[in-house]
């Protein structure tokens, strides 16, 4: 039973230690989303400011060591940290500052995501690729570079899967007890192995999808689009990922579809392929930092280190599921990091009023509606599905909403989703969607289902359920 477990409420602490992200997609930003969506407490260590959005970086500047310094002694000082995550540390000074705590023995559970360069092709890291993994790399639990950052710590180049298995062997005799070599990069070849662009500096950044693999575009063959969903069968050495396809991405190109991203886990001397239907969607800004910090949330909750890294892969995909269709910029957008909570289907439904078209025919109390995970929680009146949310209908009198009736409201508790989930026993929420969190319950509500559509409105409301 991890800390989060005990009944007390009380949630884990976990530190990031990484840049700002002005647009609120990746680095800080990200990171403490992602806590925040596994109810982990977050701080945070602010390394660099950049001036950033979906369309790429335009200034950044590195926090003085002295106050990086500062930040780390408050936090490390005052917070019992249970996992810690690294992203942008901007060049050598930062990176040996936090080598140091490393050393000291002040960093559990460290993820090193090592940010070198931003998918818009702009540079955050201006020391010396050997640096990093000689101080950083002894000390993770767990490196997770992408492929332009294996290339450029290993100084080699990767093509294939195997290059990545390479890739991940050759970084783990560095020290960190695993590597993850993020495939998320890869261009997908229909005719050959799979395989990523070479670096192609004169591309125009652009507004819509990028190609991903270098600094800014790719010239790897094929520009296929992604989006297919690879359902191969089961292959050994590779982490189940929820609900992730179990096949090679040789396997997949050989039969024309490699619409899986795949990843590769060095840890504890084996090699595992860690697969999830790739995400046909422009809004993949973030998607590192999210994985990366993910994974920190997870070890601080007690998850053993594989299945950190396979749910918190599972969750990333989530994340860009949900967010897959938002334009939120002029560019590649951020991932939805709090998808568990809100699931937008059902959002979206009550929206248009889709789930009760019925409204008369639900009980006195409260009802239900859902998809196929639905269960009903006969003691609290009112439903769970796995996604740990329950909508119920209120009459409006009980609500204060004269005139609004009839009302939906979506419940967010924390307290509430562990209680579902013990009377939900084993089969309910799967380790991809939140541990158990705090009391700390807010629930959101919506006022919905009106006949003429036109009155939807949601906000964090104080009611409780
Ligand atoms: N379109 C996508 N569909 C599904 N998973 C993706 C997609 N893009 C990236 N990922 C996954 O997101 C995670 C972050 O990978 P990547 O994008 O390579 O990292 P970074 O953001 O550091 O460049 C990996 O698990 C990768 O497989
Ligand atoms: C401040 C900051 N830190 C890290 C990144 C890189 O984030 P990442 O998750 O690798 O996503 P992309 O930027 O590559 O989409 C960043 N952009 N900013």
């Amino acid at each position: 039973m991890s800390r989060a477990e005990t009944g007390t409420g009380q949630p884990p602490v976990a530190l990031t230690i990484a840049g700002s992200d002005s647009g609120g997609g990746a680095g800080i930003q990200a990171d403490l989303h992602t806590f925040a969506a596994h109810r982990v407490h977050g701080t945070s260590v602010v390394t660099a400011i950049t001036a950033q959005n979906t369309r790429g970086v335009t200034a950044a500047e590195s926090v003085g060591v002295d106050l990086v310094r500062a930040q780390l002694d408050a936090v490390l000082g005052d917070f019992s940290v249970a996992a810690v995550k690294t992203g942008m540390l901007g060049g050598d000074a930062l990176l040996a500052l936090v080598a140091q705590y490393g050393e000291a023995g002040r960093l559990p559970s460290l993820v090193v995501d090592p940010v070198m360069v931003t998918t818009t092709g702009d540079s955050l890291f201006a020391g010396d690729p050997a640096a990093y993994l000689a101080r950083l790399g002894p000390l993770a639990t767990v490196l997770t570079p992408n492929l332009i950052e294996a290339r450029q710590l290993l100084g080699r180049e990767i093509t294939t899967v195997d290059d990545m298995r390479e890739a991940a062997r050759a970084l783990a005799t560095y020290g960190p007890r695993a590597v993850l070599v993020k495939g998320g990069h890869r261009e997908e070849d229909a005719s050959g192995p799979a395989s990523f662009g070479a670096p192609h500096e004169d591309e125009p950044a652009s507004g819509d999808r990028r190609e991903r693999g270098g600094a800014r575009g790719s010239d790897g063959p094929g520009g296929a689009q992604n989006g297919r969903v690879d359902t191969g069968g089961a292959r050994s050495g590779r982490v189940e990922t929820g609900g992730a396809p179990r096949r090679s991405v040789e396997t997949a190109s050989a039969a024309g579809d490699s619409g899986s991203a795949i990843d590769v886990l060095w840890c504890d001397g084996e090699m595992r392929e860690l697969a999830a239907p790739r995400v046909e969607t422009r809004n993949d800004h973030g998607t590192g930092c999210t994985l990366a910090s993910a994974i920190a949330a997870r070890l601080a909750l007690g998850h053993p280190l594989p299945q950190a890294v396979a749910g918190a892969k599972a969750y990333v995909t989530e994340a860009l599921r949900a967010a897959a269709d938002w334009r939120l910029g002029l560019g590649p957008g951020p991932v939805h990091h709090h998808h568990a909570h809100l699931p937008p289907a059902a959002i979206a439904e009550a929206a248009r009023g889709e789930l009760h078209r019925d409204p008369a025919s639900l009980g006195p109390q409260a009802s239900l509606w859902g998809n196929a995970g639905l269960r009903r929680d006969r003691r609290a009146a009112a439903f769970v599905f796995p996604a740990r949310v329950a909508v119920a209908k209120r009459p409006a009198a009980s609500t204060g909403s004269a005139g609004r009736s009839p009302r939906a409201v979506v419940f967010r508790s924390a307290a509430w989703f562990s209680g579902s989930r013990r009377r939900l026993g084993p089969s309910g929420p799967p380790d991809s969607t939140l541990a158990a969190g705090s009391d700390t319950a807010v629930p959101l509500t919506i006022r919905t289902v009106r006949a003429d559509r036109s009155s939807f409105t949601s906000n964090h409301s104080k009611e409780t359920a």
